[in-house]
C-alpha cells in the first residue's frame, strides 16, 4: 500500500478521457515528486478538473496507466483513500451540520485525523465553529472544504481552485496552510487560475491545453524556456529626447514606439544592456532616470505565451486570453539602436 522507495507519488501516462465524443484529455504524461507542490494551469475547459479527479479516484479515465501513491485510483481501496485529501472545485454541502459537526464528521473516517479543533483554527474558522455551515459566507465556505480535504492529514492533497472566492487576506491564509503542509512533507497538487499564487506556492507546474501538456517542469525552466524577454523602460528626460541610443547589446531592442515618452527596451541581458545605457545617459547629463523598471517576464508573462501559441482558433484564443494579439513581443521593435528617440 505505501508508496515504493523512488517510486513518485503521481505518476501518468497517456491519460486519456473522453465524455462521449468530446475528448477531454488526449494522451497526458505527469509526474509529481515527494513532497512538491505541483500547479497544474490551463485555460477553462483545458482537462485539468478531469485529470485531477481522475487522480483522486472519483471519475474513470477511458485510457492510459496512472498511480497515484503507489495505486491505480481506479481500484478504490479504503486505506489508499485515506491518505489523500480532496478539495473539490465546488464548494461542498454538508447539511445541516455546523462547522464543528461537519469537520469531526470527516475526520471519524481516517485513522489518524489530525485535531479537529486545530484543523478549524487553522483554516480561520475559530469564532464560527458553532455556526451552521449552510449559513456561511462564500470565503467561509471555501475554508470549510479546506478543513474537510486536511483534517485526515493527508500524504497527497489535491486543491482544485482552493482560493477562488477568498478575500485577499484569506487567500494569504490558505497559502500558508499549504507551504505548513508542504514543510510537514505532504504532496500537494493544485488547480489555480491565479498565477501569483503558483508562482508563489509551487516548484513545478505544468500547463494543459485542450488535454495536453504543453510545457512542464520547474518555475526555473519555465522561466529559462521563455521566448518572452526582459524589459527595461524608463520615462525618457530632456536630455535625452532626440539622441542617438548607443549601440546596444545583442539580443536587445529598443521598442520603436516612444509616443508616451517612455523608451522600452527588450533584452536578454539586462544586466549588459543597463551597462551601456547608464554611461550613456549620464554623459548626457541625466542624473536619475524617471520611472526606471527591470520587468522579468513573471509566470503570467510566460503562460500567456504558451498559451497564445498553443491555443489554435481565434475565437478560443481571444477569448481565453482576454486581450489581442498584439502584446510586447508584437509591437514593432527597432533593431537599428543608432535610431533617435523621440
Ligand atoms: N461530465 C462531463 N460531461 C461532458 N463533458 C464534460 C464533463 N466534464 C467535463 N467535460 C468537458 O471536458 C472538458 C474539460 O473540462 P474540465 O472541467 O476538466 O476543465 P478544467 O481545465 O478543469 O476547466 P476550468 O478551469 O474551467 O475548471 C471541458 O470541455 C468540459 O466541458
Amino acid at each position: 500500500m505505501a508508496t515504493a522507495v523512488g517510486e513518485n507519488p503521481v505518476s501518468v501516462r497517456g491519460l486519456r478521457k473522453s465524455y462521449g465524443d468530446w475528448h477531454a484529455v488526449l494522451g497526458l504524461d505527469l509526474d509529481i515528486f515527494p513532497g512538491e507542490v505541483f500547479a497544474l494551469l490551463g485555460p477553462n475547459g483545458a482537462g485539468k478538473t478531469t485529470t485531477i479527479e481522475i487522480l483522486e479516484g472519483v471519475r474513470q479515465r477511458t485510457g492510459g496507466d496512472v498511480r497515484v501513491l503507489g495505486c491505480d485510483p481506479a481500484e478504490d481501496r479504503r486505506g489508499w483513500r485515506a491518505r489523500i485529501g480532496v478539495v473539490p472545485q465546488n464548494t461542498g454541502a454538508y447539511a445541516d451540520l455546523t462547522v464543528r459537526e461537519v469537520v469531526e464528521h470527516f475526520a471519524a473516517f481516517y485513522p489518524a485525523p489530525l485535531p479537529v479543533g486545530q484543523v478549524i483554527d487553522m483554516v480561520g474558522l475559530g469564532k464560527h465553529e458553532k455556526k451552521q455551515s449552510t449559513d456561511l459566507s462564500g470565503g467561509q465556505a471555501r475554508r470549510l472544504d479546506v478543513a474537510v480535504g486536511i483534517v485526515g492529514d493527508p500524504d497527497l492533497i489535491f486543491l482544485d481552485e482552493p482560493t477562488t472566492g477568498l478575500d485577499p487576506v484569506a487567500r494569504r491564509e490558505a497559502w500558508d496552510l499549504v507551504r505548513y503542509f508542504s514543510e510537514r512533507g505532504t504532496t500537494t497538487v493544485l488547480t489555480t487560475h491565479y498565477l501569483d499564487e503558483a508562482e508563489a506556492l509551487a516548484q513545478r507546474a505544468a500547463v494543459i491545453v485542450a488535454g495536453q501538456v504543453v510545457r512542464s517542469g520547474s518555475l526555473a525552466e519555465f522561466g529559462a524556456r521563455s521566448q518572452t524577454p526582459t524589459t527595461v523602460s524608463f520615462r525618457i528626460p530632456p536630455e535625452l529626447s532626440g539622441r542617438a541610443l548607443p549601440v546596444l547589446p545583442p539580443e536587445s531592442q529598443a521598442l520603436a514606439d516612444t509616443t508616451d515618452g517612455v523608451l522600452r527596451i527588450a533584452t536578454r541581458t539586462p544586466t549588459a544592456l543597463l551597462s551601456v545605457l547608464l554611461p550613456w545617459a549620464h554623459e548626457a547629463g541625466a542624473g536619475e532616470l524617471p520611472e526606471l523598471r527591470v520587468h522579468r517576464p513573471t509566470l503570467e508573462d510566460i503562460y500567456l505565451d504558451l498559451i497564445r501559441e498553443n491555443v489554435s482558433g481565434t475565437d478560443r484564443g481571444t477569448d481565453t486570453l482576454g486581450r489581442d494579439d498584439q502584446g510586447t513581443d508584437g509591437q514593432a521593435a527597432d533593431r537599428t539602436s543608432e535610431a533617435g528617440i523621440r
